[in-house]
C-alpha cells in the first residue's frame, strides 16, 4: 500500500507571521493546532492539494513557495509534507477549524501544536529567522 501524504501550508505574512489553525476533529486531535492542509487525493499533485485545501478550509488562494524539511511521519502511517506559502488573495476564515491565529516571532509556541507540527514549527522558525 502506498504511503498517504498529508500536505500542509505554512502561510507566511509580513512580519514573519505564520497562520496556525485549531483542529475541530477527530476527538483525539480536536483543540490541537496544525498548519492547514489535508490528504492528497488520488491523481492529484501535492501542490494542487495544498492549493485546494487552503481554498476549502480557509477560503483563500495561496502561492506555493519552498518545501520545508523532509517527510514528517505521523500516526496512521501517514507522512506530512510542508511548504512555505504566501497569500495571493482573500483573508483566512475558519471554515473547518475551531479558530485561526497569526503567530509572530515570540509567539510561535503560544499554541498547543500537534506532535509533528511542533517539530515543523521549529524548522520553520529557523528558516524565517535566517534572513
Ligand atoms: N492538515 C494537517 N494535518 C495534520 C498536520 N499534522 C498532523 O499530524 N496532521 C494529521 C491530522 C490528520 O490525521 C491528518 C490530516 O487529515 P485531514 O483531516 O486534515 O485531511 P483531509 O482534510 O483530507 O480530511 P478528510 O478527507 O480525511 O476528512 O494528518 C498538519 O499540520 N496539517
Amino acid at each position: 500500500m502506498s504511503t498517504v501524504v498529508v500536505v500542509a501550508a505554512v502561510i507566511v505574512a509580513p512580519g514573519r507571521r505564520v497562520l496556525a489553525a485549531q483542529r475541530a476533529e477527530p476527538a483525539a486531535l480536536a483543540g490541537g493546532w496544525e498548519f492547514p492542509g489535508g490528504k492528497v487525493e488520488p491523481g492529484e499533485s501535492e501542490v494542487a492539494a495544498l492549493v485546494r485545501e487552503c481554498r476549502e478550509e480557509l477560503g483563500v488562494e495561496v502561492s506555493v513557495g519552498e518545501r520545508v524539511g523532509e517527510d514528517w511521519p505521523i500516526d496512521g502511517g501517514y507522512v506530512v509534507r510542508v511548504w512555505l506559502c504566501s497569500l495571493a488573495s482573500g483573508t483566512p476564515q475558519a471554515k473547518e477549524h475551531l479558530a485561526l491565529r497569526w503567530l509572530g516571532p515570540g509567539e510561535y509556541y503560544d499554541v498547543e501544536w500537534l506532535g509533528a507540527d511542533l517539530a515543523i514549527m521549529k524548522t520553520v522558525e529557523n528558516l524565517l529567522l535566517r534572513d
